[in-house]
């Protein structure tokens, strides 16, 4: 079973190309015939509510972040209900669900992205390396630092590729020039966007391709030396070699930072991930390795999504 799952990950452009092909995936729930839309369910929500399993998978690698009854309002809208989860250090946790479950609402709680808007509120708690970041004491800019983002579309800002680089770095920390020129290097060697661009600094974020502005959001979220990395749906704007490159670099990020990545690609959350929580209405419905979740699911609703019963 374990090759089986080696071979789902196996990271060829061209399997991106035909991620649905060949025996290499077989044994994956992701290689069953998907449902026609004719034969497509909505899930009993009653059955599913009852099913609903809020536990911690047991054998988990040491948590970086633990997220206990944690709920989320947008006005009087509850988003979230109740999420029990633990973020595994050094890790890639995927979120996978249909639209609407509450995937970017989980990623945004974990660096408060919410308190810019107003109206939302998070009740729970979410310990990053045991302290509470939903806090009224926290510092949600050195929080933001420590937990970066980085969102659907690349969203650079108007400035060098440089300064893009360099800007969390000055907000947070005075570094000498030659300190930043190193810590910019070394931000755009560890994206992988170093060779592309170490001849061009001074050009415009905005004038480069979209996979290498994506790879530039995260040097600019790396730069900072964060400890966890979100990862909102970054592939979903970018072409298959693009998003392979990006796919390559969250498995050498993971050497060195948690990540957790939200995405609708089923095979990106086979591929890249080691833990795979699935969501649907708000509700953590399972969360388990990500070799048990595509070949072995505890819960009939998890198997339905995988294999397009319902989503
Ligand atoms: N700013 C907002 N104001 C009110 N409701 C919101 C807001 N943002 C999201 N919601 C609602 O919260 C729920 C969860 O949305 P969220 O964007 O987290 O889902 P998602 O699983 O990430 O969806 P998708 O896969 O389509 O991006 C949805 O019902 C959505 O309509």
């Amino acid at each position: 079973m374990n090759d089986v799952i080696s071979k789902v990950r196996t990271k060829t452009t061209v399997n991106r190309f035909n991620e649905t092909t060949s025996d290499q995936t077989k044994g994956s729930l992701l290689n069953r015939p998907m449902a026609t839309s004719s034969q497509m369910e909505q899930p009993d929500i009653a059955s599913l509510t009852k099913q609903t399993c809020h536990d911690i998978p047991k054998n988990m690698p040491a948590a970086k972040m633990q997220i206990r009854d944690l709920s989320f309002y947008y006005g009087d809208f509850q988003a979230l209900k109740n999420i029990n989860i633990d973020i595994p250090d050094k890790k890639v946790t995927a979120f996978i669900g249909p639209s609407g479950c509450g995937k970017s609402t989980l990623l945004r709680t974990f660096n408060r992205m919410y308190d810019l808007y107003p109206g939302m509120r998070a009740e729970g708690t979410i310990n990053l390396d045991g302290k509470n970041i939903l806090g009224k004491d926290v510092d949600v800019n050195l929080l933001r630092a420590q937990v970066g983002m980085v969102f659907q579309k690349p969203t650079p800002f108007p400035m060098s590729i440089y300064d893009n680089v360099a800007f969390g770095v000055r907000l947070y920390e005075k570094l000498s020039k030659s300190e930043l020129d190193h810590r910019v290097e070394w931000a755009l060697k560890k994206s992988a966007l170093w060779p592309e661009v170490k001849d061009k600094l001074k050009a415009s974020g905005l004038s480069l391709s979209g996979g290498q502005q994506q790879r530039l959001c995260i040097a600019r979220s790396v730069a900072t030396k964060p400890e966890v990395l979100l990862l909102d749906e970054p592939t979903s704007a970018l072409d298959p070699i693009s998003t392979g490159a990006i796919e390559d670099l969250i498995e050498d990020l993971k050497q060195d930072y948690t990540i957790a990545i939200v995405t609708h690609n089923m095979q990106q959350a086979a591929r890249v991930s080691d833990y795979t929580v699935y969501m649907y209405l708000g509700d953590m419905i399972e969360m388990g390795e990500t070799d048990q979740i595509f070949t072995k699911p505890a819960q009939t609703a998890t198997e339905d999504y995988i294999t397009g019963r319902y989503g």
